[in-house]
């Protein structure tokens, strides 16, 4: 590749503490000049002159936001001098081919490369007047005394003009891909003080920024963040278990969108060479690419997966800008290794999707591999007893992302402390496009779960999670959902007033007998609820079901015995606890919808997971006095708890409206006392009963009768 010939900016000096102001119009030009982009992007501008001026800059931005061009472009700025890049080997590779193209001199420095090339780079570095632009190296080797000193010797010759330390996340344990070789780059600020830092992550999570900013000893860095919303990502989750055959269905999605290139990541190197081969049988261009591979064979599939020789990598970490799918085949640990990965797609900006197959053995096979962590963790460390819980608290942020009826995008967003509205996404999340098909879906989810719990296996669908107390229980709430719910909410319209109405507009002959006209009148009345049933059926494909209400019960009654065994002394009786948890979502969110419902039955289990004795004793407070009686199997258990006791009273009031508009649980009304009082007969049951009275010889004068023509009255 022709080099291009170098346009330097012209600058006094490249020290610390240098007051020159890089201004915008040359170094747009630079930009044009080497990468050919019109214009800077977000805040790469602002990091790019706080460097230039010398001073330390932490930058987050996000995936794809294009962070590297802030430390490429001060690397063609100064006449001479080096820009020392650290970051993971694979991201080297990939960022040194695209600048040799581009005829910019970068070099990576790694145990992968022959010896003779990397003799070569030591012998340029050692030059007087280095032609080297950047160089990217590993964390590792900048803990060696061997290359510490060489640097030593760059800086001290006024050739090292910046140290951009890129994926800083890494350096964090509250990050989600914390690597112990990033520790050792905290002496660089004290080892280089002239030499300016740049830290930049996709990392937002607010603890892992600080403790970036911190652990690199940045000093008065210019802290820069930008949103990390990608509106050109749409976001959509497949549920493993409702589907026929998984890999046809992700042939399927690789092969309906042409021939796009696509990155599927997996769990582990097996899964990645398993599912390549499945994916080479539906006839797609696939391979694997990841560490486990030797050197030349990943070399190889990177260049054909660049050249677009190949479609497909199924890999556990790769990169290109034209990445129109990603497709995580297992459930992430993280949102934030999610985030991060997903955000492969549309680096280019234009529209790519974000596939995410979560499945519920992958959930029990991740909790199980995290929860050993964490059992081996604090043997060896009560220290590290935090970290590990944080791991299982990261990992159920993801599963709430993949169990939640929300707004995909303003779920990954709050994960990251920032307050949108779902109104953002414009419908290009699954949730948001389609919420009624989302819901079906979680659903039939929870159902196979509860089939597949009864089947023997002792684990439960949801189980799990982070820190959910009462003040934010229900963590799924989006106002902007609850209003599309409340939609959908059964109605009080006031039915006798509707018959009435619709009558006025039937024609009855005026002089019509007193038959014809209770004939008539009948007509009208089951015309109407025939109507009010089809309009009810409209209305019930988003409302609450017993048998979801049963599955429910169940989840809960699963999380009730975990949280049971795990915490050991807990007196409340598995079956009343169950019924009263299910009841309180029920009360909650039942007339909302299911998806509000099935959010809150999810948050509740997972609050299981985690709730101490005493949380538990205060929430089952209200049952406490129930708790010597004897357990009961069905949903209307008599525990009457507060909640309940409201739900009765609702029911009651129910049910002196016609039959069609019962309570959306009858079980409940048949719980109720108050239930047992007699049914106030309809219209026509009054007429029937009339009819076949009349029929019947008169035993008193005004007996029944009477009283029926009373109960009409009373409707
Ligand atoms: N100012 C710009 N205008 C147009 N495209 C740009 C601009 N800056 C960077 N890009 C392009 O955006 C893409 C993403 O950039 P880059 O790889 O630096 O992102 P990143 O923030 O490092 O993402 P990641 O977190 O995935 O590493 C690249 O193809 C890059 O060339
Ligand atoms: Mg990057």
């Amino acid at each position: 590749m022709m080099k291009k010939s170098p346009l330097p900016l012209q600058s006094s000096s490249s020290r610390r503490n240098d007051n020159h102001i890089y201004g915008k119009e040359a170094l747009v030009k630079l930009l044009r000049w080497h990468f050919g982009y019109a214009d800077f992007r977000g805040k790469q501008l602002d990091a790019i002159q706080a460097i230039l001026s010398g001073r330390d800059c932490f930058c987050l931005m996000p995936t794809g936001g294009g962070k590297s061009m802030c430390y490429q472009i001060p690397a063609l700025v100064k006449k001479a001098g080096i820009v020392l890049v650290v970051c993971p080997l694979i991201d080297q590779e990939n960022q040194v081919a695209a600048l040799k193209e581009k005829g910019i001199a970068a070099e990576y420095l790694s145990s992968t490369q022959t010896s003779s090339v990397k003799n070569k780079i030591h012998e340029e570095i050692d030059s007087g007047r280095p032609s080297l632009r950047l160089l990217y190296v590993t964390p590792e080797l900048i803990a060696t005394p061997g290359f510490m000193s060489k640097l030593t010797k760059i800086c001290a010759r006024g050739l090292l003009n910046l140290i951009a330390i890129d994926e800083a996340h890494c350096i964090s344990s509250w990050g989600h891909d914390f690597r112990p070789s990033y520790r050792k780059l905290s002496s660089l600020r004290s080892h280089f003080p002239s030499v300016p830092i740049l830290a930049l992550t996709a990392t937002a999570a607010p603890k892992v920024q600080k403790d970036v900013i911190e652990s690199l000893c940045l000093q008065d860095p210019l802290v820069l963040k930008s949103s990390f919303n990608r509106p050109n990502i749409y976001y959509e989750v497949r549920y493993k278990d409702l589907l026929n055959d998984v890999y046809s269905d992700l042939s399927n999605v690789l092969k309906s969108d042409g021939d796009v290139c696509a990155i599927v990541y997996c769990l582990e190197r097996t899964a990645c060479d398993d599912l390549s081969a499945h994916l080479s049988k539906f006839g797609i261009s696939s391979a694997a690419y990841h560490a486990g591979l030797n050197d030349k064979l990943r070399s190889s599939v990177l260049e054909d997966w660049i050249s677009s020789k190949i479609q497909v990598v199924v890999a556990t970490g790769i990169d290109r800008k034209d990445v129109r799918i990603v497709c995580h085949f297992n459930i992430p640990k993280s949102m934030e290794a999610f985030y991060q990965e997903s955000g492969r797609a549309g680096r280019d900006q234009l529209l790519s999707k974000s596939l995410l197959y979560y499945g519920i053995d992958d959930r029990k096979r991740m909790e199980f591999i995290l929860r050993n962590a964490e059992g081996k963790k604090s043997k060896a460390s009560n220290a590290q007893e935090g970290f590990s819980k944080k791991s299982l608290t990261d990992f159920h942020q993801m599963v709430e992302y993949c169990e939640s009826s929300g707004c995909r995008r303003k779920k990954i967003l709050e994960n990251f402390g920032e307050q949108v509205s779902a109104s953002l996404c414009k419908k290009s999340c699954d949730c948001c496009k389609h919420p009624n098909l989302v819901a079906k879906y979680l659903e039939e989810l929870t159902t196979t779960s509860v089939l597949r719990n009864k089947g023997g296996s002792s684990q439960i669908f949801m189980s799990s999670s982070s820190c959910v107390n009462e003040g934010n229980f229900s963590e799924f709430w989006n106002r902007d959902d609850e209003a599309s719910g409340s939609e959908e909410a059964i109605s009080d319209s006031d039915d006798g007033i509707e018959v009435i109405r619709r009558l006025g507009h039937s024609k009855l002959p005026k002089k019509s007998g007193f038959n014809e006209k209770m004939d008539f009148l009948q007509r009208a009345e089951e015309k109407y609820y025939e109507s009010k049933h089809e309009q009810s059926n409209k209305q019930n494909k988003n409302a609450v079901s017993d048998s979801l209400r049963e599955s429910s019960r169940q989840r809960l009654l699963n999380a009730f015995k975990q949280a049971r065994e795990r915490l050991g002394d807990i007196k409340h009786q598995v079956e009343t606890s169950a019924t009263f948890l299910e009841n309180e979502c029920y009360k909650k969110y039942g007339k909302t919808g299911k998806s509000f419902y099935y959010s809150q039955v999810a948050s509740t289990v997972r609050w299981l997971s985690t709730t101490t004795s005493v949380e538990l004793t205060d929430r089952l407070g209200a049952i406490a006095s129930s708790a010597s009686q004897p357990e009961t199997s069905s949903l209307a258990s008599p525990t009457l708890d507060q909640g309940h006791q409201e739900h009765t009273t609702e029911c009651f009031e129910s049910s002196v409206v016609p039959k069609t508009l019962t309570c959306a649980s009858p079980i409940e009304c048949f719980s109720s006392p108050s239930a047992k009082l007699p049914a106030i007969p309809s219209f026509s049951e009054f007429i029937n009963s009339k009819k076949a009275k009349d029929k019947q010889p008169r035993r008193s004068p005004g007996g029944v009768e009477k009283n029926s023509e009373k109960r009409m009255k009373l409707q």
